[in-house]
């Protein structure tokens, strides 16, 4: 991600790492452990550089394609967040269907940009849903947007209830691809995800 850094207090983060580490039982001054606070402080400007930025602005690269009003999908884009319940990663794929307003498209790459940023912060996989599927709708002013989400969250397959390979699907449709079930098939037809 561009804009990393944002927001994250490393210093605070290695005295909490390093805390953890005891917490656990183990030895921070071991020679193994001695550069891990360090360390999980970088991953977490990575993990959470999100939350300090606007992730919408991404998508404000716009172009204009006068008088086009046909179904754009960006499928099956990677992602991976970390559930807010207990800090472990959700990981799976993103998929954006929209029908642009008289041609107001936004780069391609911008979709996948705008998916990774609301990743980038504490997660639930329905607010990650809904956050893309409402940039889409303030910064582009779609006729319609239907976002998807498939994500496995190791909360639910490293630890707890250990159902390895559960998908969790959730779904934000906003416009007419709300409104008007043609079209929303059409689109999830192209998603590859059944109605
Ligand atoms: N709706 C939703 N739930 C999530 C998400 N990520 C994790 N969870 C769930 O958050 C819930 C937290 O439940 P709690 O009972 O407070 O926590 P817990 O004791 O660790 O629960 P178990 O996972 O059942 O052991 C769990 O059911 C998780 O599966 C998410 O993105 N969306
Ligand atoms: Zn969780």
């Amino acid at each position: 991600m561009e804009n990393e850094n944002l927001g994250v207090d490393r210093p605070r983060v290695e005295a909490a790492v390093r805390e953890l580490l005891i917490g656990i039982g183990e030895d921070p001054d071991r020679p193994g452990l001695v550069g891990t606070p360090d360390r999980v402080a970088r991953a977490c400007e990575e993990l959470f550089g999100g939350i300090a930025d606007d992730p919408a602005r991404h998508l404000r690269k716009q172009f204009h394609e006068p008088g086009n009003e046909e179904l754009v999908v960006v499928r099956d884009i990677p992602f991976h967040s970390m559930c807010e319940h207990h800090l472990l990663p959700f990981i799976g794929r993103a998929h954006v269907a929209y029908i642009p307003r008289d041609g107001r498209i936004t780069g391609l790459s911008k979709i996948a940009r705008c998916v990774a940023g609301y990743a980038a912060r504490p997660q639930l996989q329905e607010r990650l849903t809904a956050q893309v599927a409402d940039a889409m709708v303030d910064e582009l002013d779609p006729l319609g947007v239907l976002v998807v989400i498939e994500a496995e969250h190791t909360c639910m397959t490293m630890r707890g209830i250990r159902a390895a390979g559960a998908m969790t699907v959730t779904s934000a449709v906003r416009g007419s691809l709300r409104s008007d079930a043609r079209s929303r098939e059409e689109a999830l037809s192209l998603l590859h995800v059944s109605a």
